[in-house]
Protein backbone atom coordinates (compact mmCIF):
# COMPACT_ATOMS: atom_id res chain seq x y z
CA UNK A 1 0.00 0.00 0.00
CA UNK A 2 0.91 3.88 -0.90
CA UNK A 3 1.42 5.50 1.83
CA UNK A 4 -0.09 8.65 2.05
CA UNK A 5 1.91 12.06 1.52
CA UNK A 6 1.24 14.76 3.71
CA UNK A 7 4.14 17.30 2.78
CA UNK A 8 5.58 17.13 -0.77
CA UNK A 9 8.92 19.33 -0.88
CA UNK A 10 9.75 19.31 -4.31
CA UNK A 11 12.47 20.43 -6.27
CA UNK A 12 13.11 23.56 -3.68
CA UNK A 13 16.05 26.28 -3.65
CA UNK A 14 16.34 28.94 -1.48
CA UNK A 15 19.09 31.73 -2.67
CA UNK A 16 19.82 35.19 -1.05
CA UNK A 17 22.32 36.66 -2.99
CA UNK A 18 24.56 35.08 -4.54
CA UNK A 19 24.67 32.38 -1.53
CA UNK A 20 22.38 28.61 -1.90
CA UNK A 21 20.80 28.00 1.22
CA UNK A 22 19.33 25.47 0.32
CA UNK A 23 20.07 23.06 -3.45
CA UNK A 24 17.06 21.76 -5.24
CA UNK A 25 15.59 19.82 -1.83
CA UNK A 26 13.40 16.98 -2.29
CA UNK A 27 11.83 14.93 -0.01
CA UNK A 28 8.11 13.23 1.33
CA UNK A 29 6.97 13.35 4.80
CA UNK A 30 4.52 10.35 4.95
CA UNK A 31 1.41 10.77 7.12
CA UNK A 32 1.08 9.98 10.88
CA UNK A 33 4.97 9.77 12.03
CA UNK A 34 7.27 11.48 14.10
CA UNK A 35 9.69 12.86 11.27
CA UNK A 36 13.33 14.22 12.06
CA UNK A 37 15.14 16.88 10.04
CA UNK A 38 18.53 16.34 11.29
CA UNK A 39 21.50 18.34 10.20
CA UNK A 40 24.47 20.09 11.49
CA UNK A 41 24.23 24.22 12.48
CA UNK A 42 23.85 25.85 9.87
CA UNK A 43 22.56 22.96 7.30
CA UNK A 44 19.16 24.71 6.30
CA UNK A 45 17.04 23.26 8.38
CA UNK A 46 15.42 26.45 9.72
CA UNK A 47 15.28 27.70 6.19
CA UNK A 48 13.30 24.80 4.86
CA UNK A 49 11.11 25.02 7.94
CA UNK A 50 10.47 29.22 7.41
CA UNK A 51 9.66 28.52 3.93
CA UNK A 52 6.86 25.89 5.04
CA UNK A 53 5.46 28.24 6.59
CA UNK A 54 5.35 30.69 4.37
CA UNK A 55 7.46 32.97 6.64
CA UNK A 56 10.46 32.96 3.63
CA UNK A 57 10.17 33.03 0.10
CA UNK A 58 10.83 29.91 -2.27
CA UNK A 59 13.50 30.73 -5.04
CA UNK A 60 12.73 27.76 -6.99
CA UNK A 61 10.69 24.46 -6.49
CA UNK A 62 6.81 24.64 -4.52
CA UNK A 63 5.41 22.76 -0.80
CA UNK A 64 2.74 20.92 -1.03
CA UNK A 65 0.65 20.42 1.82
CA UNK A 66 -2.20 18.31 2.07
CA UNK A 67 -1.93 19.06 -2.05
CA UNK A 68 -2.03 22.45 -1.56
CA UNK A 69 0.66 25.03 -2.72
CA UNK A 70 2.46 26.86 -0.50
CA UNK A 71 2.93 29.90 -2.43
CA UNK A 72 -0.23 29.67 -4.45
CA UNK A 73 -3.18 28.57 -2.36
CA UNK A 74 -1.40 29.59 0.99
CA UNK A 75 -4.36 29.94 3.23
CA UNK A 76 -5.71 26.41 2.49
CA UNK A 77 -1.78 24.70 2.79
CA UNK A 78 -1.16 26.64 6.28
CA UNK A 79 -5.14 25.79 7.87
CA UNK A 80 -3.18 21.79 8.36
CA UNK A 81 -0.13 23.52 9.71
CA UNK A 82 0.88 23.82 13.49
CA UNK A 83 4.30 25.01 14.23
CA UNK A 84 6.63 26.57 16.46
CA UNK A 85 9.44 28.16 14.25
CA UNK A 86 10.98 30.90 16.79
CA UNK A 87 9.85 31.37 20.70
CA UNK A 88 6.00 31.31 20.90
CA UNK A 89 5.10 34.61 22.34
CA UNK A 90 2.97 34.02 25.65
CA UNK A 91 1.80 36.55 28.22
CA UNK A 92 3.97 35.82 30.92
CA UNK A 93 1.52 37.47 33.56
CA UNK A 94 -1.72 35.58 32.58
CA UNK A 95 -2.18 31.81 33.25
CA UNK A 96 -1.50 29.46 30.74
CA UNK A 97 -4.71 28.69 30.10
CA UNK A 98 -5.90 32.36 29.44
CA UNK A 99 -3.04 32.37 26.83
CA UNK A 100 -4.57 29.35 25.34
CA UNK A 101 -8.10 31.01 25.40
CA UNK A 102 -6.73 34.12 23.50
CA UNK A 103 -5.99 32.32 20.45
CA UNK A 104 -8.58 30.02 20.47
CA UNK A 105 -10.98 33.29 19.90
CA UNK A 106 -8.83 33.76 16.60
CA UNK A 107 -9.43 30.53 15.72
CA UNK A 108 -12.71 29.81 14.47
CA UNK A 109 -14.14 26.77 15.31
CA UNK A 110 -12.02 26.10 18.73
CA UNK A 111 -13.71 24.66 21.50
CA UNK A 112 -13.33 24.96 25.55
CA UNK A 113 -13.30 21.03 25.31
CA UNK A 114 -10.42 20.85 22.35
CA UNK A 115 -9.07 23.56 24.49
CA UNK A 116 -8.64 20.99 27.59
CA UNK A 117 -7.75 17.84 25.08
CA UNK A 118 -5.02 19.72 23.64
CA UNK A 119 -3.47 20.60 27.26
CA UNK A 120 -3.99 16.99 28.45
CA UNK A 121 -2.05 16.06 25.11
CA UNK A 122 0.75 17.83 26.13
CA UNK A 123 0.53 16.74 29.68
CA UNK A 124 -0.13 20.58 31.60
CA UNK A 125 -3.57 20.19 32.86
CA UNK A 126 -1.95 20.21 36.63
CA UNK A 127 -0.28 23.77 35.69
CA UNK A 128 -2.33 25.08 33.34
CA UNK A 129 -3.99 27.58 35.96
CA UNK A 130 -0.43 29.11 36.90
CA UNK A 131 0.76 31.85 35.34
CA UNK A 132 3.28 31.53 32.72
CA UNK A 133 5.94 33.62 34.53
CA UNK A 134 6.02 30.20 36.86
CA UNK A 135 6.69 28.05 34.09
CA UNK A 136 9.98 25.95 33.40
CA UNK A 137 11.13 26.27 29.95
CA UNK A 138 9.77 22.22 29.56
CA UNK A 139 6.11 23.94 30.62
CA UNK A 140 6.66 26.69 28.64
CA UNK A 141 7.15 24.41 25.38
CA UNK A 142 4.24 22.12 26.18
CA UNK A 143 1.89 25.70 26.30
CA UNK A 144 3.48 26.63 22.87
CA UNK A 145 2.62 23.02 21.16
CA UNK A 146 -1.12 23.00 23.15
CA UNK A 147 -1.47 26.39 21.61
CA UNK A 148 0.05 24.92 18.00
CA UNK A 149 -2.27 21.76 17.71
CA UNK A 150 -5.73 23.72 19.27
CA UNK A 151 -7.19 23.91 15.71
CA UNK A 152 -6.08 19.60 15.62
CA UNK A 153 -3.22 20.26 12.27
CA UNK A 154 -2.80 17.48 10.01
CA UNK A 155 1.12 18.86 10.88
CA UNK A 156 2.96 19.83 13.74
CA UNK A 157 6.31 21.85 12.67
CA UNK A 158 8.88 22.07 15.85
CA UNK A 159 12.66 23.52 15.40
CA UNK A 160 14.71 22.06 17.43
CA UNK A 161 12.46 21.10 20.38
CA UNK A 162 14.81 20.07 21.99
CA UNK A 163 17.36 22.79 22.71
CA UNK A 164 17.37 24.11 26.31
CA UNK A 165 15.78 20.63 27.61
CA UNK A 166 17.25 18.45 29.95
CA UNK A 167 17.19 14.43 29.62
CA UNK A 168 13.73 14.04 31.34
CA UNK A 169 11.78 16.90 29.31
CA UNK A 170 13.44 16.03 26.40
CA UNK A 171 11.68 12.39 27.00
CA UNK A 172 8.61 13.82 27.95
CA UNK A 173 8.53 15.79 24.28
CA UNK A 174 9.25 12.29 22.65
CA UNK A 175 6.41 10.68 25.07
CA UNK A 176 3.92 13.19 24.19
CA UNK A 177 4.85 13.69 20.12
CA UNK A 178 4.72 10.22 19.78
CA UNK A 179 0.96 9.49 21.26
CA UNK A 180 -0.31 13.04 19.52
CA UNK A 181 0.95 11.07 15.96
CA UNK A 182 -0.79 7.83 16.96
CA UNK A 183 -3.93 9.36 18.95
CA UNK A 184 -4.81 12.42 16.27
CA UNK A 185 -2.97 10.81 13.47
CA UNK A 186 -0.68 14.20 13.38
CA UNK A 187 2.58 14.01 11.61
CA UNK A 188 5.22 15.66 13.23
CA UNK A 189 8.28 17.10 11.89
CA UNK A 190 11.32 17.95 13.91
CA UNK A 191 14.47 19.65 13.46
CA UNK A 192 17.96 18.45 15.39
CA UNK A 193 21.36 18.30 15.35
CA UNK A 194 21.50 15.56 17.70
CA UNK A 195 21.25 12.32 15.51
CA UNK A 196 20.85 10.34 19.27
CA UNK A 197 17.50 12.63 20.01
CA UNK A 198 16.29 12.08 16.51
CA UNK A 199 16.46 8.22 17.14
CA UNK A 200 14.61 8.25 20.39
CA UNK A 201 11.96 10.13 19.04
CA UNK A 202 11.66 9.28 14.68
CA UNK A 203 10.17 7.07 12.74
CA UNK A 204 12.64 8.44 9.88
CA UNK A 205 14.84 11.06 9.53
CA UNK A 206 16.12 12.77 6.45
CA UNK A 207 19.83 14.12 6.68
CA UNK A 208 21.02 17.52 5.27
CA UNK A 209 24.07 18.97 4.95
CA UNK A 210 25.23 22.45 3.20
CA UNK A 211 21.44 22.61 1.86
CA UNK A 212 21.25 19.41 0.11
CA UNK A 213 19.23 16.06 1.38
CA UNK A 214 21.53 12.95 1.69
CA UNK A 215 20.20 10.49 3.39
CA UNK A 216 16.69 8.92 4.58
CA UNK A 217 16.57 6.84 7.03
CA UNK A 218 13.65 4.80 8.17
CA UNK A 219 14.15 3.84 12.45
CA UNK A 220 13.10 0.76 14.20
CA UNK A 221 11.67 2.63 16.68
CA UNK A 222 11.50 1.29 20.53
CA UNK A 223 13.24 -1.73 18.97
CA UNK A 224 16.52 -1.84 19.67
CA UNK A 225 16.50 -5.07 21.15
CA UNK A 226 16.71 -6.39 17.56
CA UNK A 227 19.53 -3.65 16.17
CA UNK A 228 22.27 -4.74 14.87
CA UNK A 229 25.56 -3.32 16.44
CA UNK A 230 29.25 -4.19 15.81
CA UNK A 231 30.61 -5.72 18.86
CA UNK A 232 34.40 -5.97 18.61
CA UNK A 233 35.96 -8.61 20.70
CA UNK A 234 39.73 -7.76 21.81
CA UNK A 235 41.21 -11.78 21.56
CA UNK A 236 44.16 -12.91 21.23
CA UNK A 237 44.29 -14.61 17.70
CA UNK A 238 41.64 -12.77 16.14
CA UNK A 239 42.20 -15.00 12.80
CA UNK A 240 41.31 -18.15 14.60
CA UNK A 241 38.76 -16.28 16.48
CA UNK A 242 36.95 -15.44 12.90
CA UNK A 243 37.28 -19.15 11.60
CA UNK A 244 35.48 -19.92 15.10
CA UNK A 245 32.77 -17.29 14.53
CA UNK A 246 32.37 -18.09 10.92
CA UNK A 247 31.92 -14.22 10.19
CA UNK A 248 33.03 -10.25 11.20
CA UNK A 249 36.41 -8.96 9.88
CA UNK A 250 39.47 -8.43 11.72
CA UNK A 251 41.15 -5.16 12.89
CA UNK A 252 44.49 -5.39 14.84
CA UNK A 253 44.06 -7.46 17.68
CA UNK A 254 40.20 -7.25 17.51
CA UNK A 255 37.20 -9.62 16.02
CA UNK A 256 34.57 -7.33 15.13
CA UNK A 257 31.26 -8.99 14.37
CA UNK A 258 27.93 -7.14 13.68
CA UNK A 259 25.49 -8.52 15.45
CA UNK A 260 22.16 -8.09 17.73
CA UNK A 261 23.67 -6.76 22.03
CA UNK A 262 22.00 -9.87 22.91
CA UNK A 263 24.16 -12.31 20.83
CA UNK A 264 27.41 -11.23 23.17
CA UNK A 265 27.65 -13.82 25.59
CA UNK A 266 26.78 -16.40 23.62
CA UNK A 267 29.71 -15.34 21.00
CA UNK A 268 32.06 -14.72 23.80
CA UNK A 269 31.05 -18.19 25.34
CA UNK A 270 32.10 -19.86 21.77
CA UNK A 271 35.40 -18.05 21.77
CA UNK A 272 35.74 -18.88 24.98
CA UNK A 273 34.68 -22.82 25.04
CA UNK A 274 37.59 -22.90 21.79
CA UNK A 275 40.45 -21.67 23.93
CA UNK A 276 40.41 -18.10 22.51
CA UNK A 277 41.62 -15.69 25.45
CA UNK A 278 38.97 -12.84 25.45
CA UNK A 279 40.60 -9.57 27.17
CA UNK A 280 37.82 -7.01 25.90
CA UNK A 281 34.62 -6.66 24.48
CA UNK A 282 32.56 -3.75 23.28
CA UNK A 283 29.87 -1.91 21.12
CA UNK A 284 32.17 -0.21 18.48
CA UNK A 285 29.46 1.98 16.85
CA UNK A 286 25.80 2.10 16.25
CA UNK A 287 25.64 1.88 12.26
CA UNK A 288 23.23 5.09 11.65
CA UNK A 289 25.42 6.99 13.72
CA UNK A 290 28.50 5.96 11.88
CA UNK A 291 26.69 7.07 8.62
CA UNK A 292 25.53 10.49 10.16
CA UNK A 293 29.53 11.36 11.40
CA UNK A 294 30.83 10.31 8.00
CA UNK A 295 28.80 12.30 6.09
CA UNK A 296 28.42 15.32 8.26
CA UNK A 297 32.19 15.23 8.76
CA UNK A 298 31.58 14.69 12.68
CA UNK A 299 33.09 18.16 14.54
CA UNK A 300 29.74 20.22 13.93
CA UNK A 301 27.37 17.38 15.72
CA UNK A 302 26.80 18.67 18.88
N1 LIG B 1 18.66 35.73 5.77
C1 LIG B 1 19.82 35.12 5.49
N2 LIG B 1 20.73 35.65 4.67
C2 LIG B 1 21.87 35.02 4.36
N3 LIG B 1 22.22 33.82 4.85
C3 LIG B 1 21.36 33.24 5.70
C4 LIG B 1 20.12 33.83 6.06
N4 LIG B 1 19.46 32.99 6.91
C5 LIG B 1 20.28 31.93 7.06
N5 LIG B 1 21.41 32.06 6.36
C6 LIG B 1 22.51 31.09 6.23
O1 LIG B 1 21.96 29.91 5.67
C7 LIG B 1 22.54 28.75 6.21
C8 LIG B 1 21.46 27.85 6.77
O2 LIG B 1 20.90 28.45 7.94
P1 LIG B 1 19.74 27.77 8.81
O3 LIG B 1 19.43 28.69 9.94
O4 LIG B 1 18.65 27.36 7.93
O5 LIG B 1 20.48 26.48 9.35
P2 LIG B 1 20.02 25.43 10.43
O6 LIG B 1 20.23 24.08 9.82
O7 LIG B 1 18.67 25.75 10.93
O8 LIG B 1 21.10 25.61 11.54
P3 LIG B 1 20.94 26.02 13.08
O9 LIG B 1 20.67 24.75 13.79
O10 LIG B 1 22.28 26.58 13.38
O11 LIG B 1 19.84 27.04 13.14
C9 LIG B 1 23.54 29.23 7.24
O12 LIG B 1 24.81 29.23 6.65
C10 LIG B 1 23.07 30.63 7.56
O13 LIG B 1 24.16 31.43 7.97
Amino acid sequence: MQKKTVVQIKGVSKKIGSKTLIDNLTLDIPAGQVFGFLGPNGAGKTTTIRMMVGLMSITQGDILIQGSSIKDEFEQAISHVGAIVENPEMYKFLTGYQNLLHYARMSPGVTEQRIMEAVERVGMQHRIHDKVKTYSLGMRQRLGVAQAILHKPKLLILDEPTNGLDPQGIRELRDYLRELSREEGTTVFVSSHLLSEMELMCDTVAVIQQGRLIDIKELKSGDSENELHEIAFEVNDPQRAKAIIGEGRIEENRLIVNAKRESTPEINAKLVMSGISVFGIYTVKHSLEDQFLEITGGGHIG
